[in-house]
C-alpha cells in the first residue's frame, strides 16, 4: 500500500501552496499547514483543503496556559482539520485541557504534541537548561502525552523505535526531519531516511522541502513512496 506521507506546505502565500496542491490528490498524500502559511492565508486556506478532501494537518504547535490552548484546539478543530498539535511542555494540565476539549467533537480531529523539536541536537537543549539527551527528554514528553491520553507524538525517527517498544503499538509517531538519501538536513539536526523510520516505527512521515522544492514535486513525492515499498 502507498504510504500516505504529509507534505508539508511551508510557502510565503496561498498562490504557491495552492499551485502545488492542483497537481497533489487526496488518495496519494495528506497536507500539513504550518505557521508561515497559516500566518498569510488563515482559516480560509485550511477550509478550502478541506473542501478539496485533503486530510490536514494543522501545525500551530500551541504552547500557551491551558485555558487558551484548549479554546485554541477546539477552534482549529471547527476547521475540519484531521489532526493537530501542541507541544509536550506545556505540561500536563495544558494537555489533559487540550484533549477534553475536544473529546466530545463529532469529527474529533487527532492530537498529537511536539516532544523536543527535530531540530534541536543535544547542545541546543543544554542551552535551554535540558541536560538529558534528546531521547530521554522525548521518552519523558512521549509517557507524559499518553498519559494525557493524546493520539501520539512527534518526534524524530532517531528515537521511533524506543517509543514504539516503550508506548505500544497504537500509539502515533509522526517524523518530520526526513531526508531521502544525499539530500541536504538543512536546519534539520536528528534525521533519518523514509524507508528507514517506517521501519523503525513512525506512523506518518511529515516531509517538506524534500519534496516542495524539487523541479517536480509530484514526481519527487513518486520517487518517495516507490523507494519506501522497494526498500
Ligand atoms: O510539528 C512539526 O510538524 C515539526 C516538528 C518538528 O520537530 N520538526 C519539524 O520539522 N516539524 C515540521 O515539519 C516540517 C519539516 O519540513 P522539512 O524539513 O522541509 O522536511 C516543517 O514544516 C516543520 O515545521
Amino acid at each position: 500500500m502507498t504510504h500516505k506521507i504529509i507534505v508539508a506546505l511551508d510557502f510565503a502565500d496561498a498562490a504557491s501552496a495552492l499551485a502545488l496542491v492542483e497537481r497533489f490528490d487526496p488518495a496519494l498524500c495528506r497536507l500539513k499547514v504550518g505557521k508561515e502559511l497559516f500566518t498569510v492565508a488563515g482559516p480560509e486556506l485550511v477550509r478550502a483543503l478541506v473542501a478539496r478532501g485533503f486530510e490536514v494537518f494543522l501545525d500551530l504547535k500551541f504552547h500557551d496556559i491551558p485555558n487558551t490552548v484548549a479554546a485554541a484546539c477546539r477552534a482549529a478543530a471547527g476547521l475540519g482539520v484531521w489532526m493537530l498539535n501542541v507541544h509536550a511542555s506545556g505540561g500536563r494540565r495544558m494537555m489533559t485541557a487540550a484533549q477534553q476539549a475536544l473529546v466530545d467533537m463529532p469529527q474529533r480531529p487527532l492530537l498529537i504534541a511536539v516532544t523536543v523539536l527535530t531540530s534541536m541536537s543535544a547542545e541546543d537543549l543544554i542551552e535551554v537548561g535540558v541536560s538529558d539527551a534528546p531521547a530521554d527528554q522525548v521518552l519523558r514528553l512521549a509517557r507524559l502525552s499518553q498519559a494525557c491520553k493524546l493520539d501520539g507524538v512527534v518526534c524524530s525517527a532517531q528515537e521511533a523505535a524506543m517509543l514504539r517498544a516503550d508506548l505500544g503499538g497504537d500509539f502515533r509517531l509522526v517524523t518530520p526531519g526526513i531526508r531521502p538519501a544525499g539530500l541536504d538536513a538543512g536546519d534539520q539536526r536528528r534525521v533519518m531516511a523514509p524507508a528507514e523510520a517506517l521501519r523503525a516505527g513512525a506512523t506518518d512521515l511529515v516531509i517538506g522541502r524534500p519534496i516542495t522544492t524539487a523541479a517536480d514535486p509530484l514526481a519527487a513525492l513518486r520517487q518517495i513512496q516507490s523507494d519506501i515499498q522497494n526498500t
